[in-house]
């Protein structure tokens, strides 16, 4: 995926030193756009082993608006388990607030809430929303079935009622979905990229989202679109990313779903990859 690398090497050349509450430097830039056509294969990284079971995973508990670590723990998937709620665990750096935000399993209503719940009143991971909110996902795949020529087909995630609970105040901020000429097209929009870590993860969690709402609603799979806001590169991160360049791409891997009914149904369990190829894993500290 060339349209990858063009953004690490506009980071790496263009980036300009910045500090930031990790306490682990970036280069940062501002702004960038990443473009994909999911008819040239399932835009997964080759340059680097990128574990999609995680970003399945993870999609799957965004959908069912489940906001308990543990429902991901137990899967063997760590990605949020540096994270909690900040109405839980005061954010801090030191090694107790570490083990506690370790400890606790409450991740506040971050994406999953908001995409099925907007507005519903936040208790707790095990508590239902009173009211119930607004059902953003449900509302999208009904207009998409009703009225796909709509321009207003939109999931919100920022609430900034809400963010103050959040485990961390959403990165990717929102999608936009796009019929063209028989083609659903998605956009989302992202604040803050961890260009090394985080958006090889969102690509794919965001491709693998189109490839489920084109086979709700019956339209070919079109375009991914990202829009970057400040686009980062750690410092621990850049000797790992240039050694990434210097390798070759192997072509797109597939995707296939077996007995799909239903987007709100589906598990990740469902989907999988033929075919990828690629380079081995490369190990980058995440910046907590
Ligand atoms: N600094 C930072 N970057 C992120 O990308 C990020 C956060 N924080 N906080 C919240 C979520 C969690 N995300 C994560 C967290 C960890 C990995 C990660 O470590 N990925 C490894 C594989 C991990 C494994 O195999 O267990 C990788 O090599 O891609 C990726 C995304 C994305 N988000
Ligand atoms: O899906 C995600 C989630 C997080 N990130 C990155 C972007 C930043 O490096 C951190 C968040 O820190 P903030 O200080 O809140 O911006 O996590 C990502 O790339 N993708």
């Amino acid at each position: 995926m060339d349209a990858y690398s063009k953004i690490v090497r506009k980071v790496l050349d263009q980036g300009q030193v910045k500090e930031n509450r990790t306490g682990v430097n970036t280069i940062a830039i501002a702004g960038a756009m990443f473009e994909h056509d999911m008819a040239e294969g399932f835009p997964l990284l080759t340059t680097k082993y990128v574990p999609f079971t995680l970003v399945a995973q993870e999609l799957e508990f965004f959908i069912k608006g489940i906001t308990d670590k543990n429902w991901l723990r137990d899967k063997n998937n760590h990605i949020w388990d540096e994270w909690c709620s900040p109405a839980k665990v005061a954010y801090g750096h030191d090694d107790e607030t570490r083990k506690k935000m370790m400890d606790e399993r409450e991740l506040g209503p971050i994406y999953g809430w908001q995409w099925r719940h907007f507005g519903g009143g936040y208790q707790a991971w095990d508590k239902a929303a009173v009211p119930s909110g607004v059902d953003q996902l449900k509302n999208l795949v009904d207009t998409l079935k009703t009225n796909p020529n709509d321009r207003r087909m939109i999931v919100s995630a920022w609430n900034p009622v809400d963010i103050g609970q959040m485990a961390l105040p959403p990165c990717h901020y929102g999608f936009q979905v796009t019929v063209i000429n028989g083609r659903l097209n998605l956009l989302w929009n992202q604040r803050s990229v961890d260009t090394a870590l985080g958006l090889p993860f969102n690509i794919a969690s965001y491709g693998l989202l189109l490839t489920l709402l084109a086979l709700e609603s019956g339209f070919k799979p079109g375009t991914l679109v990202g829009f970057l806001g400040d686009t980062h590169i750690y410092e621990n991160h850049v000797q790992g990313l240039t050694q990434q360049l210097e390798r070759k791409p192997f072509s797109l891997p597939g995707i296939k779903t077996s007995s799909f009914s239903s987007i709100f149904d589906w598990q990740y369990k469902d989907t999988g990859l033929t075919g990828y190829q690629h380079h081995p894993a490369i190990r980058f500290e995440i910046a907590v």
